[in-house]
């Protein structure tokens, strides 16, 4: 593709410094532009479990950021997880091949490694968040909660499903945010099972608890889902979310306790509804939306993350292949990307009854299904489905 032509709207503002948000700075920055990183957080977000990265497309745009080695030095190689009653014996297992992807990151490593790659070349602004976006002839005027206000030409909302851009610019986010009727809590503690490379899940009804080990055995991961009702509540209050997990898991036997007396001091505490989010059109004059603030596909679909890079990596080269002219970059950044998307938010259905079974009939048929997935023939269905979504898309060559 010949991009020479000089470019327009060089001065862009992206909120969030998550997954999408650095890898977008990335891109843009190759192509010319100047991006600025706007995070809400003090520091970086480097919570949250292990993400996957599948097949072609995924692995293509690591490699073409240069960080493809970075990741594979970091990940993790799982083994199974298994299923476990309530006296620790393994009843049954989740086969790695079946369902991990070519590569597994933790998150926060994954984070790390895109913010390094981007921190010399790229401002960023901790601690701050904007307030308001008013888009003027040829640009945008944006004000924030602390820093002054300042002018962009453009602005992306890359933070994520609860996106405050996208509440400015959109609406409010009850109009997009599909709730699929499950919370999720994950947090590091000491690896207490002494479980080594391997993950234990325990279900009782409408609750699923599980821990896996973490950076070779030094620590651990726990993860709660769960069916039963959430009051309404401040989303950054998170010791308000541990009372409200440490009631929803009273009495979940097994090992809950300890994982439970373990939160108090984690560090990282991340809690949230489980849902997907729906945008009709991903952008608004001078704004759009990337990464879960566009097109969450929830943790369930497993493709949350791959999705937000290869959607980085499309919006960067379509905005630099118009040569920043912002109308017909972002029309042809969804164009490309909303059929893919929605594949991967399809890869979640179902997902939920699965991983946390609503009763005990459920909870036993799952645990015979996974003893006897080995010896089905569809074994490698399952795992072929995942990877044809994960591929569906054929990524152009932006000319760098
Ligand atoms: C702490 C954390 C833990 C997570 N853990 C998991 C997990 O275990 N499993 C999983 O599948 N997914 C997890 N996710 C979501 C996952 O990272 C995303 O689904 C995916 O990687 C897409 O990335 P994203 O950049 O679009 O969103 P995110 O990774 O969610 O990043 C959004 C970023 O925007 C920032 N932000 C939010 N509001 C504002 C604001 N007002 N102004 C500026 N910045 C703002 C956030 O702090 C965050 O850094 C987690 C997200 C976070 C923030």
């Amino acid at each position: 593709m010949d991009i020479t032509r000089p470019l327009k709207n060089k001065n862009i503002l992206i909120s969030g410094a998550g997954v999408a948000g650095p890898a977008l700075a990335y891109w843009l920055h190759r192509h010319g532009f100047a991006p600025t990183v706007l995070e809400r957080a003090a520091a970086l977000r480097d919570g949250g479990y292990a993400v996957d990265f599948r097949g072609e497309a995924h692995l293509t745009v690591l490699d073409r950021m240069g960080v493809l080695a970075d990741v594979r030095r970091e990940q993790t190689h799982m083994g199974v997880m298994w299923y476990v009653d309530g006296t620790g014996r393994r009843i049954a297992s989740m086969p790695a091949d079946v369902y991990s992807g070519d590569l597994e990151i933790l998150r926060g490593d994954l984070v790390r490694i895109l913010h390094a790659k981007t921190a010399d070349r790229v401002e960023y602004v901790f601690d701050d968040s904007i307030t308001s976006i008013a888009e003027e002839e040829d640009g945008v005027r944006v004000t924030f909660e602390r820093s002054a206000p300042r002018r962009f030409d453009l602005v992306v909302g890359a933070d994520g499903v609860h996106s405050n851009v996208r509440a400015l610019a959109f609406g409010p986010e009850r109009r997009f945010l599909r709730e699929m009727g499950l919370h999720c809590a994950i947090f590091t503690t000491p690896n207490l099972l002494g479980l080594d490379r391997t993950g234990h899940i325990h279900n009782t009804p409408g609750r699923a608890v599980a821990v896996y080990s973490a950076r070779r055995n030094t620590e651990a991961r726990a993860m709660f889902y769960f069916t039963s009702p959430v009051p309404d509540h401040d989303r950054h209050d998170t010791g308000l979310q541990r009372k409200i997990l440490a009631e929803a898991f009273a009495g979940a036997g097994w090992e809950t306790s300890r994982l439970l007396e373990a939160m108090w001091e984690a560090p990282d505490f991340y809690f949230d509804s489980i849902g997907q989010v729906h945008v009709d059109g991903w952008s608004r004059g001078r704004t759009v939306l990337l990464g879960d603030a566009a097109c969450c596909a929830s943790p369930l679909s497993g493709m949350g993350t791959g999705l937000a890079m290869v959607g980085a990596y499309v919006l960067a080269g379509e905005l630099a292949a118009a040569a920043g002219d912002h109308r017909v970059g972002f029309a042809r950044y969804e164009e490309a990307m909303r059929g893919y998307a929605r594949g991967c938010q399809r890869s979640a259905d179902g997902v939920g009854a699965w991983m946390v079974p609503g009763n005990r009939f459920m909870t036993w048929f799952v645990h015979r299904s996974h003893r006897l997935l080995p010896y089905m023939p569809g074994k490698g269905l399952i795992a072929r489905n995942i990877r044809k979504t994960a591929n569906a898309i054929t990524l152009k060559d932006y000319g760098l």
